[in-house]
């Protein structure tokens, strides 16, 4: 692959995702002074930020450059000043919910691996998830998320409407039903069909495909039994497809297998844009404290560059998260004792990328309390 310029929209956002976002780029700037590339950043409001600093929380500016960019890089949004007042009529969510509906962003794709260096922090028994490797697609632009919401006159009732179409399941199918072809072949589809039509709707429709994709072992589970499977037996698991929220919610159970939701990245892809986001939330209570793990973001950052098709680019980059999980260059929550920030980690990481040696050079350095800034 040749030198490439692209043209990276970054919506760092609220709460800890501007802390997280400038770690994602000062390592896609590494990459792009070790690699040659041209990454022009710019830098968009979306979720309370712009609510605050236009009114609306996906201003069309914002709109128009993601439409424009090569691809996405998200922070987090969201901000306890609208979490704790249900009435608010403009929320940050919004923002991120019309942004994905707008960018056609129906496959939302977050690995779920176990590293091996975090087995004894891990809560869960670490010859249980040693080895754990599993792709869930989650359905991001349907479902009860997207559905008609409303409340009664008075106030005393609410309602969220769930629906799915034939068409929304099958284009998100067929992507997992390919991706499990080049992985392990074994194709799990989470629902809740002995109870709600749209999951029968899913089941339908995914068995109906099945046939093309005869190397592939198509299983189901209901999702209450899901939950507590991935967190029993998560090696059982290979590919697994899901609706919106039941993927939002296994994701961030998920996460206990990894050892941090600061670990899990994403990408949500649809048939022309691309966005790149951690799979948590802003973590209001970490906001700039330096307490929050920049890796699911720089991970985040790993998948755009596999999508641009820079493979050696972002190996390097895993390779780089990897190294420092091999040094104990971690945030707190991996480990209380540690001495290393937000953007130490991220530094390390980025130097890591440049060149290894040097790396070393700079843990020595942070040692010693100096800190070096790419
Ligand atoms: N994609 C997005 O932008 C998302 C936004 N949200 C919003 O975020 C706000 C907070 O929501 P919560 O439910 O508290 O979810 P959250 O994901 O922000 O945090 C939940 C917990 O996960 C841990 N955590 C999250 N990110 C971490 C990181 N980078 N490093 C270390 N630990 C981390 C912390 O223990 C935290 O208390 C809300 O306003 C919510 O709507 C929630 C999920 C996704
Ligand atoms: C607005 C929410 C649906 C965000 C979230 O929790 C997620 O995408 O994981
Ligand atoms: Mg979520």
């Amino acid at each position: 692959m040749g030198i490439l310029s692209k043209r990276i929209v970054v919506l760092p956002g609220d709460g800890i995702g501007p802390e997280v976002c400038s770690e994602a780029v000062r390592v896609l700037r590494a990459v792009s002074s070790r690699f040659g590339h041209e990454f022009e950043f710019d830098y968009q409001l979306m979720g309370a930020c712009a609510i605050d600093a236009t009114g609306s929380p996906l201003p069309d500016a914002t709109l128009e450059a993601c439409r424009r960019a090569d691809a996405v890089l998200l922070g987090a949004i969201g901000d306890p000043k609208y979490d704790n007042d249900p009435t608010a009529k403009v929320r940050p969510e919004q923002g991120l919910l019309g942004l994905r509906k707008a960018l056609g962003l129906y496959a939302n794709i977050r690995p779920i691996t176990a590293y091996d260096q975090l087995l004894e922090h891990s809560p869960l028994k670490a010859e249980r998830i040693q080895g754990t490797d599993i792709l869930i697609f989650r359905e991001l632009t349907g479902g009860i998320y997207f559905g008609e919401k409303g409340r009664s006159e008075d106030r005393t009732w609410a309602y969220d409407h769930c629906t799915y179409s034939r068409d929304e399941i099958l284009r998100i199918a067929h992507r997992a039903f390919k991706a499990a072809e080049t992985r392990r072949h074994q194709f799990t589809l989470v629902d809740k069909a002995n109870v709600l039509e749209t999951s029968r709707l899913w089941r339908e429709t995914v068995q109906s495909i099945a046939p093309e994709y005869p190397s592939v072992a198509l299983d189901y589970l209901f999702v209450d039994n899901a939950a507590m499977q991935i967190i029993l037996n998560p090696k059982q698991f290979d590919v697994i497809l899901t609706e919106n929220m039941f993927g939002d919610i296994i994701s961030d159970e998920a996460s206990v297998i990894a050892g941090s939701l600061g670990l899990l990245p994403s990408a949500s892809v649809g048939d022309g844009a691309a966005l790149f986001e951690p799979i948590h939330g802003s973590y209001p209570q970490a906001k700039g404290k330096g307490i929050a793990n920049p890796i699911a973001t720089i991970l985040s950052a790993a998948l755009l560059l596999d999508h641009f098709n820079l493979q050696e680019e972002a190996d390097c980059v895993r390779d780089a998260v990897q190294h420092a999980l091999d040094q104990g260059v971690v945030t707190p929550e991996l480990n209380p004792a540690t001495l290393y920030s937000t953007e130490q980690v991220g530094n390390f990481i980025a130097y890591s990328v440049l060149d290894i040696a040097d790396c070393e050079v700079h843990r020595n350095n942070i040692k010693l309390g100096m800190s070096t800034i790419i």
